[in-house]
Parts: structure tokens; C-alpha cells; sequence
């Protein structure tokens, strides 16, 4: 069985202060005594406990189990995403500690990881599970899943509201773990990586006999990641930063020159440096495919912007010269991008929306037709590769889906090549693992354009870095192999 982090004592909640701080604009001023300082605004008990989290205070259970209840049910039956059911619950929840809110996150997020094999498991351990009530079926689940990631059962059992309920269910689960590894390979491996079988499928075919180990990381807890905003100085300085602000547990990452691992969990939007546009949260993947952009500065164009993680990379890369021009479909994404670049002191972006096919979209292209050195695809996907952090999205997927998604992201890379000036560069990039996603699509282009042609990855690179990322053209990342969330990459030349 695989082991994720306990919930338990852990470091959270706003940082100590140490570094400067501006105060909110609009905030009352505060009334200071003879001595200078400031009276401290007053606070309720649950306000100053949350705002100093005593790691050593027991969970309250039956406050976490119900806030676990209500999120977990959003997601499994009314379909919201798991962040937004997380984020809706827990908004509501004023009386939770941090210790408390983290534990909710990490055992709702834990068992939408692992919700195929939970509900194998119970199914064979309780022979009337399906005659339960939603809620009963929904407790039972929630501490299989805590068993499962290593809590001891004697604790899981007596905190888990089972009140009422056949408890024995729970010690008979290593017996039902036990006949789920008896099950002919082909029926245990989409079942213990708690995917539906069409994708179990297709990490056989692209992982072969290393499906199991993929399948494994990617359900396990994903690392928190920053990127350095180089604009305002380099990673070792933005470690230091961040060590005035009290954050002293942080390392670079090993693939990646501009990423820090973030040791433990804190809420970083509430750092100063964060509100100074030193940092963004990045994964190290999606870093290495922006650095494949290698922009130079002058004319770049990030195709599918989105709300701008890649963008504002390019303009760091750039050093806020040329013109960079992000495009995207969706305003909202786009008004997130304008914030960002505002914080990170990014001012060589022009964002435009576009319409999302026809004669517009062609049309609103045209000002940039052949000119741009270098052109991100950063296609929408299935998002596979990113299962860590959005453990539900598995559920949702159906083959229909993906193959309307390799349909489109043929149809925008064709679209978006026609704005890449001879010797200059079209990077096709996806956080998808699948094969039908990356290599095919690049593929289809590279028959139907044969004035493309492919740049190894390590070429763009350089070869130390490159080494570190495996033997082959293109970029192919993957938690199991590189401890990244999945990403795949691809450096396409135009003939001069
Ligand atoms: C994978 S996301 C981009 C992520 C972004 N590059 C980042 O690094 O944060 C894909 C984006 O493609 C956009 N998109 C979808 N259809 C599009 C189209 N026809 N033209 C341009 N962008 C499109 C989506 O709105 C979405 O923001």
C-alpha cells in the first residue's frame, strides 16, 4: 500500500513577519502609544489560535470528518472540481485551525487519488456497502483511504464517526488488498491505479512494464514549486529573500536553474515577496518547457497564454524587452494574466483575445502572420500529466474527450505555425502524458509541413541539462522519472 504524508503537525498559516511589510491600503490606521507602538487589534480566540497554529493540538475529528463529508460529496456527487469543493467548504469553516483545514485538503485530495481502489476495497470488505447511505458509504470511504495511506486503523476507527456503523469493515481490508493483488494484471493495475480502464490502457502502451511505478507517483502528494521571477533577481537571491521573511526551508530544484522546492506547506500568496512579483508557483515541468522556448528579444508569441505561467517566464527570458504577445481564447484567464505581469514588473506583454476557430480567429492572426521568432503552443490537453495535482480530473476524462482534444490541438498548432518567420521556432507543449497527445501530434504536423523540421531538446538545452532529461528528440517528463508533474515538449524549425 502506498504511504502519502500523514496529516498531522506541520508548519502553516501566515508566515512570521520579518521581512518588510506594506500595510493595505484603506486598513484603519492603527493607534499607537506613548512608546511608538501600535495597539494590537483585537481578536477572537479562534482568530489568534489560527493565526499562531499550534502543531501539537490534536484535530478536532468530528469538525474535520464533517468539512471532509461536505467537500468530498461536491466532488464525487455534484461534480464540482475538487479545488473549488475545497475552496467553497472550507471558506464556510471560520472555526477550523490550519492543522485542521490542511487535514481536510489532504484526506479529501487523498482518497480522489485513490477512489477506484478504496471503493474496491470496501466493496469486498463489506458486503453490503452498496445498501449504505451516500453519507455512511462516504465515511467508511474517507477512513479506508486513511488506513490505506498508512494512519494507524485503531486511531482511524475510533475518529472516524463510525458510530453505529460495522466497524470490522476496516480490519478486514488487508484480506480485500490481498484479493486485489490475486486479480489477473490486466484487471488489478487500472483498479490499484484507481484510473478507469481506457486510461490504465494507455499508460500501459506508453509506459510498458514501468505503468505501475507511473501510475504510482502520480498519485502521490505533488511538491510545492516557485519559480524565480529572474526580473527581480536570481534563485539563491530569491532564497535569501524569502529566508528574511522567516521562510528558511526551501531548495533548488534539480532540473530546473530558476526553482525552489517549497519543504513545507505554507500559504505563499501571503508572503511580501510574492506580493513583490520575486516569485510564481510553477512547476519544475512546466518550467523546463518554457525554458525550451529559449526567447529571445524580440518578436515571441505564447499562443494559449492562458492565465500566464509560461508568458510571464518568456518575458523574464526576454529581460522585458520585444514584443511579446499572448493570445487566449478566454477573458478571464486573460484579465489573471494582466494581474500577474502588473505584480511581476512584466511590461513587454500585450495580451489579445481571440475567437476560438473560423475566419476570426484566422483573421485576428493576420498582423502576425510570418513574423514571430518564436511561437508556444501550450495546447489544452487532458491534463494527465498533472493527475497529482488534480486527482478527480481522471474521472471526468473519456475517450471522446481525448480525441477531441488531439483534434484541436492538430487544428491550433497548424493555425498558429502560419505566424513563424522562416528559421524561426514553433514549441508544441502539453502537460499530458499520452502518446496520442504529443508524438502523434507533432507527427501529423511534421507530414503536413515539411518545411518544419524537429530540434532535439538537449540542442536547446544544452547538453548537461539535456542528459539529465533522458535520450530521445522531444521533451518527456514525468513525476515517476524526473519527480515533475508530466510534460511533453517539442522544438520544431522552420526552414530559412
Ligand atoms: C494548457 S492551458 C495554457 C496554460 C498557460 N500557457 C500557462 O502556462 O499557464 C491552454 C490554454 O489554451 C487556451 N485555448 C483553448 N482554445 C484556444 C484557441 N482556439 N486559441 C487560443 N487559445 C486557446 C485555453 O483557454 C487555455 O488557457
Amino acid at each position: 500500500m502506498a504511504t502519502t504524508r500523514k496529516p498531522g503537525p506541520s508548519r502553516g498559516g501566515p508566515p512570521k513577519s520579518g521581512g518588510p511589510r506594506t500595510s493595505r491600503p484603506g486598513a484603519p490606521k492603527k493607534r499607537k502609544d506613548a512608546g511608538g507602538r501600535a495597539d494590537k487589534p483585537k481578536m477572537s480566540r479562534a482568530q489568534h489560535e489560527r493565526a499562531r497554529p499550534n502543531p501539537n493540538r490534536p484535530l478536532r475529528e468530528d469538525l474535520v470528518l464533517q468539512a471532509c463529508l461536505e467537500a468530498y460529496g461536491g466532488v464525487r456527487r455534484e461534480g464540482r472540481l475538487s479545488d473549488r469543493a475545497l475552496e467553497f467548504v472550507l471558506r464556510r469553516k471560520t472555526l477550523l485551525y490550519s492543522t485542521e483545514r490542511r487535514a481536510v485538503a489532504e484526506r479529501v485530495y487523498a482518497l480522489l487519488r485513490r477512489q477506484r481502489t478504496v471503493d474496491f476495497l470496501l466493496d469486498r470488505a463489506h458486503r453490503k456497502f452498496d445498501a449504505l447511505d451516500a453519507t455512511r458509504q462516504d465515511v467508511m470511504r474517507l477512513a479506508a483511504s486513511r488506513i490505506l495511506h498508512g494512519e494507524d486503523p485503531t486511531y482511524v476507527a475510533r475518529s472516524s464517526g463510525l458510530t453505529g456503523l460495522d466497524v470490522s469493515v476496516l480490519d478486514r481490508l488487508p484480506d480485500a488488498a490481498a484479493e486485489l493483488d490475486a486479480l489477473p494484471e490486466a484487471k488489478r493495475f487500472p483498479i490499484a491505479a484507481s484510473m478507469p480502464d481506457f486510461l490504465a490502457d494507455r499508460f500501459r502502451a506508453v509506459f510498458g512494464k514501468d505503468a505501475a511505478r507511473a501510475a504510482e507517483a502520480m498519485n502521490e502528494r505533488a511538491p510545492l514549486i516557485v519559480r524565480a521571477n529572474t526580473l527581480k533577481g536570481d534563485r539563491a537571491q530569491l532564497q535569501e529573500r524569502l529566508a528574511a521573511e522567516d521562510v528558511e526551508s526551501t531548495k533548488p530544484t534539480a532540473l530546473s536553474p530558476f526553482g525552489l522546492v517549497m519543504e513545507t506547506r505554507l500559504n505563499l500568496f501571503s508572503l511580501q515577496d510574492f506580493k513583490d512579483g520575486g516569485f510564481e508557483i510553477q512547476d519544475e515541468g512546466s518550467q523546463l518547457l518554457g525554458m525550451l522556448v529559449d526567447a529571445p528579444p524580440t518578436r515571441v508569441v505564447d499562443a494559449c497564454a492562458g492565465a500566464g505561467g509560461k508568458t510571464l517566464q518568456l518575458a523574464a527570458q526576454m529581460k522585458n524587452r520585444g514584443d511579446l504577445h499572448a493570445l487566449d481564447v478566454d477573458e478571464g484567464r486573460m484579465e489573471d494574466l494582466r494581474k500577474r505581469a502588473r505584480r511581476a514588473g512584466v511590461h513587454n506583454v500585450r495580451t489579445q483575445l481571440i475567437p476560438h476557430e473560423g475566419p476570426d480567429a484566422d483573421a485576428a492572426l493576420t498582423p502576425l502572420k510570418g513574423l514571430a521568432d518564436r511561437v508556444l503552443v501550450d495546447a489544452p490537453c487532458s491534463g494527465t500529466g498533472t493527475f497529482r495535482r488534480k486527482p478527480d480530473a481522471r474521472y471526468r476524462l473519456n475517450p471522446e474527450d481525448l480525441e477531441m482534444h488531439v483534434g484541436r490541438q492538430k487544428a491550433l498548432l497548424a493555425r498558429f505555425a502560419t505566424l513563424v518567420k522562416p528559421g524561426g521556432r514553433l514549441i508544441y507543449g502539453t502537460c499530458s502524458v499520452l502518446r496520442e497527445e504529443n508524438e502523434d501530434v507533432v507527427e501529423d504536423f511534421l507530414s503536413k509541413h515539411p518545411d518544419f523540421s524537429v530540434r532535439p531538446v538537449a540542442e536547446v538545452l544544452g547538453a548537461e541539462l539535456g542528459a539529465k532529461l533522458g535520450k530521445g528528440p522531444f521533451l518527456r517528463l514525468a513525476p515517476h522519472t524526473h519527480g515533475t508533474d508530466g510534460f511533453f515538449g517539442a522544438v520544431l524549425v522552420k526552414a530559412k
